[in-house]
C-alpha cells in the first residue's frame, strides 16, 4: 500500500507539470510556426495484474492510466481470488463503473478480453504470458507495457561487507516467500566466503522468523498447490545448506539455501519465484559477469562490493543496484 499511496501523491504533486504542453526548439522548417507538444488521454486501457502484490501490481498502472485521463479495464490476477472478488466489490463504489469495469475470471475471459481493441494494454506477469499479450495486442498495432520476470543474479565480492550483503540477500529474497519479481534469485560468490555468508544467511534467517520460520507470523506461503510443486521440483536433486523443509497441505517451503548448483540444474533454468536461493560459485566479478550475460537479460542485479570496479562493469552499471 505504501508504493501505491506514494505513486498516487506523486502524480498529484507532478501532473500539472506533465500535462502541461511541452516546449519544442524551433527549426528551419518550424521557424514560422507554433510549435510544441501536446499530451492527450490514449483512450481505453486493459490493465492485467498479477497475483503476488496483488492490490498494488493491479492499482498502480490504473492510477497512471486515470491520471492521463483514460477509461481502464481493470483485470485482477485469478490466482489471487480473494483481492479479485475485493476489487470487483470496492473499485465501482469509488470509480464510475462504466469507464473503470473490473473484469474477472481466468484464462478465458482474459482470451476474450484481449480479442477486443484497446489504446493501451499494461501487463504484469511471466514472460510466457507476456508473449501472449504481445501477439495478440499487435492484430491492433496496441502498444504494450510488459512488467515482466526474470532471473535476477546477486553478485557478492569476496572484499565486501558480508554482514550487509547477507542480511540484504535474506530480506529481499526471502519476503513474501520469495514471490517478488525483483528478488535476488541466485548468488554468484567466490567460494572462499561461502561458509561465511551461508553462517550469516542462517542467523539473519533467525533473527527474522525465529527458529522454526513454519510457526513465524512474518514467513508467507507458496501462492497455491501448483506453485508449491513447481518450487519443489526445483528443489530436486540439489543440495541443501539450510532449510528444505517443506509441507504440502499448507504450501509451506522453508527458506532454503542450495550449494553446489550446476550452471546447467533446473534451478538455473527459470526464474525461481519461491524461496529457493542456489549458491554458484566464481573466480571473481569477470567471471560471474560472463555467467550472467549468457542469460536472458534479469529484471534486476545486486552487486555487493567495495572496489568501486565492479560497479564500473557496463552490465552493472545499465541494470543498477535496483533494476
Ligand atoms: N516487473 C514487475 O513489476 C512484476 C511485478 C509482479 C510480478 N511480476 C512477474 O510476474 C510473474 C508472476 O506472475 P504470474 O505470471 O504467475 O501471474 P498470474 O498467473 O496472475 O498471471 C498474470 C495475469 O495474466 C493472465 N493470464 C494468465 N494466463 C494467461 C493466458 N494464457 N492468456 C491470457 N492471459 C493470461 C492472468 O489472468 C493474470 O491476470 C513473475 O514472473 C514475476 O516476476 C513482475
Ligand atoms: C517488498 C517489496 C515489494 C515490491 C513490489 C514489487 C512488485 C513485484 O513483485
Amino acid at each position: 500500500m505504501m508504493g501505491l499511496l506514494a505513486e498516487i501523491e506523486l502524480i498529484i504533486d507532478n501532473l500539472h507539470k506533465w500535462a502541461a504542453p511541452q516546449h519544442v526548439k524551433k527549426n528551419l522548417t518550424t521557424m514560422g510556426d507554433d510549435v510544441y507538444i501536446n499530451y492527450e488521454p490514449l483512450g481505453v486501457v486493459l490493465v492485467i495484474g498479477a497475483w503476488n502484490y496483488p492490490l498494488v501490481v493491479v492499482l498502480q498502472p490504473v492510477v497512471g492510466a486515470i491520471a492521463a485521463g483514460n477509461a481502464v479495464v481493470i483485470k485482477p490476477s485469478e490466482v489471487a481470488e480473494h483481492t479479485a472478488k475485493l476489487l470487483e466489490k470496492i473499485v465501482p463504489r469509488y470509480l464510475d463503473k462504466e469507464l473503470y469495469p473490473v473484469v474477472n475470471g481466468g484464462v478465458p475471459e482474459t482470451t476474450k478480453l484481449l480479442a477486443e481493441r484497446f489504446d493501451h494494454i499494461f501487463y504484469t506477469g511471466n514472460t510466457s504470458v507476456g508473449k501472449i499479450i504481445m501477439q495478440a495486442a499487435a492484430k491492433f498495432l496496441t502498444p504494450v507495457t510488459l512488467e515482466l520476470g526474470g532471473k535476477s543474479p546477486c553478485y557478492i565480492d569476496k572484499d565486501c561487507d558480508i554482514d550487509i550483503a547477507s542480511r540484504r540477500i535474506t530480506w529481499g529474497k526471502f519476503v513474501n516467500c520469495g514471490q517478488t519479481c525483483i528478488a535476488p534469485d541466485y548468488v554468484l560468490c567466490d567460494k572462499s566466503i561461502q561458509g561465511k555468508l551461508i553462517e550469516k544467511i542462517k542467523e539473519t534467517l533467525k533473527e527474522f522468523y525465529g527458529e522454526n520460520p513454519k510457526e513465524s507470523q512474518d514467513y508467507e506461503r507458496i501462492i497455491n498447490q501448483r506453485h508449491f510443486k513447481r518450487v519443489l521440483g526445483l528443489l530436486q536433486g540439489e543440495k541443501v545448506a539450510i532449510g528444505g523443509e517443506h509441507d504440502e497441505s499448507s504450501c509451506y517451503i522453508a527458506p532454503t539455501v542450495l550449494i553446489d548448483v550446476k550452471p546447467n540444474a533446473k534451478v538455473m533454468q527459470e526464474e525461481i519465484f519461491g524461496p529457493l536461493l542456489p549458491i554458484i560459485t566464481v573466480k571473481d566479478v569477470d567471471e560471474a559477469i560472463q555467467f550472467i550475460n549468457q542469460k536472458e537479460k534479469p529484471l534486476a542485479l545486486y552487486a555487493f562490493a567495495n572496489d568501486k570496479k565492479v560497479f564500473g562493469y557496463p552490465c552493472v552499471q545499465n541494470l543498477g543496484p535496483d533494476c
